[in-house]
């Protein structure tokens, strides 16, 4: 069943220099048990997405247009009460910067009980003991449940967080860059974990990073975003094979494989496209090695493929694409035209 679907959705900040499209007509959607990875680079639109998901746009941000469906239910449609029983329980969410909301003041195992009783009818004695249970299940020792923030380290302190979101067995967790303030090794240990309790009990998450080798280790499914549009989206063994944007075929090259043969990382040259203009064609264009003149001048259309579907204009020459871009050559600048 799908537990999350995202239909045609836009989103819009108002600043004073103009309006920002940062999300534009994006449809997505997750299954009971799947772990989707959001990738892309700074300023592409991913945290405004998944704000939009749990209703936590800042004040100037709207949903412009679209859909969100969780369960069936339209979450645009709910009272910001009725949202807020949602969120932690149903809607868990993990970020980079909550390891610093834990109160100083406090015990973590007061802050961990606390936070269980206030969604859950539950006595205080069963809450600790739950939260004992979870720091098992994260990797923390229980006797360290009666420490203070300050006598934890990062990572302890992330892992903590990640015990409190998963508490109530949330049916989706959603995280955002939930673990890049850590050293690698503490990463890949945190996220195994998240994804073997989620896999107890079918629970689906929503992981964004801008790390495709994170998501190559962690997700089964990936969306690539570009410039507030999902530009491919697929099986994540499926895209790494074999990409079919070529600016899933430019990420891939920019981060170490974890597997197979080990080869020099090449940067896509260039920024993203400024959200305040409107954008003509294809929003990759000006960094494309591949682009031709429809791209500027049209809209690529869906290519609809097993599993998964990407955005391209040369979609038929894919094949050929995938060679050239693995070769450093093609991704210097002198090699792309404006
Ligand atoms: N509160 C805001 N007001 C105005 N513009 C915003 C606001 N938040 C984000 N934006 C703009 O919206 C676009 C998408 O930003 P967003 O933070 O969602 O991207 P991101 O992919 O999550 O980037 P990062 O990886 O850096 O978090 C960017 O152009 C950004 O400048």
């Amino acid at each position: 069943m799908k537990l999350l679907e995202l239909n045609n959705v836009s989103i819009d900040y108002k600043t004073i220099e103009g309006n920002i499209r940062a999300v534009d007509k994006i449809c997505l959607s997750i299954e009971d048990g799947e772990i989707l990875g959001l990738v892309g680079e700074s300023g592409c639109g991913k945290t405004t997405l998944i704000k939009s998901i749990i209703g936590l746009l800042p004040q100037n941000g709207t949903v412009a247009e679209g859909e969100i469906f969780f369960e069936n239910e339209n979450l645009l449609k709910l009272t910001k009460d009725e949202m807020r029983k949602k969120r932690w329980k149903d809607i868990s969410m993990i970020t980079q910067s909550a390891m610093n909301s834990l109160n100083p003041v406090y015990k973590i195992s007061w802050q961990i009980v606390e936070a269980i009783q206030a969604h859950k009818e539950i006595s205080k004695e069963d809450a600790y003991k739950r939260a004992e249970e979870l720091f098992e299940l994260v990797g923390l020792e229980k006797g360290r449940l009666n420490d203070y923030p300050h006598q934890y380290s990062g990572g302890m302190k992330q892992r903590a967080i990640i015990a409190m979101a998963l508490a109530l067995n949330p049916k989706i967790i959603i995280a955002d860059e939930p673990t890049t303030a850590l050293d690698v090794i503490v990463q890949s240990q945190i996220l195994e974990r998240i994804n073997k309790l989620l896999e107890n009990y079918q629970g689906s998450m929503i992981l964004v990073t801008h790390d495709m080798s994170v998501i190559a280790q962690t997700c089964t499914k990936v969306a690539v975003m570009y410039g507030g549009k999902i530009v491919e989206y697929g099986e994540v063994n499926q895209v790494f094979k074999e990409p079919n944007h070529p600016y899933t075929m430019g990420l891939k090259n920019a981060f170490p494989s974890l597997v197979g043969e080990k080869n020099d990382l090449i940067s896509i040259p260039g920024i993203p496209p400024n959200l305040l203009n409107e954008i003509k064609g294809c929003r990759f264009k000006d960094r494309c090695p591949f682009s031709i003149e429809k791209c500027s001048q049209e809209n690529p259309k869906k290519t609809n493929i097993e599993e998964g579907f990407f955005y391209c204009h040369r979609e038929e020459e894919r094949e050929k694409l995938r060679v050239l871009a693995s070769k450093q050559e093609t991704w210097l600048q002198e090699n792309i035209k404006e």
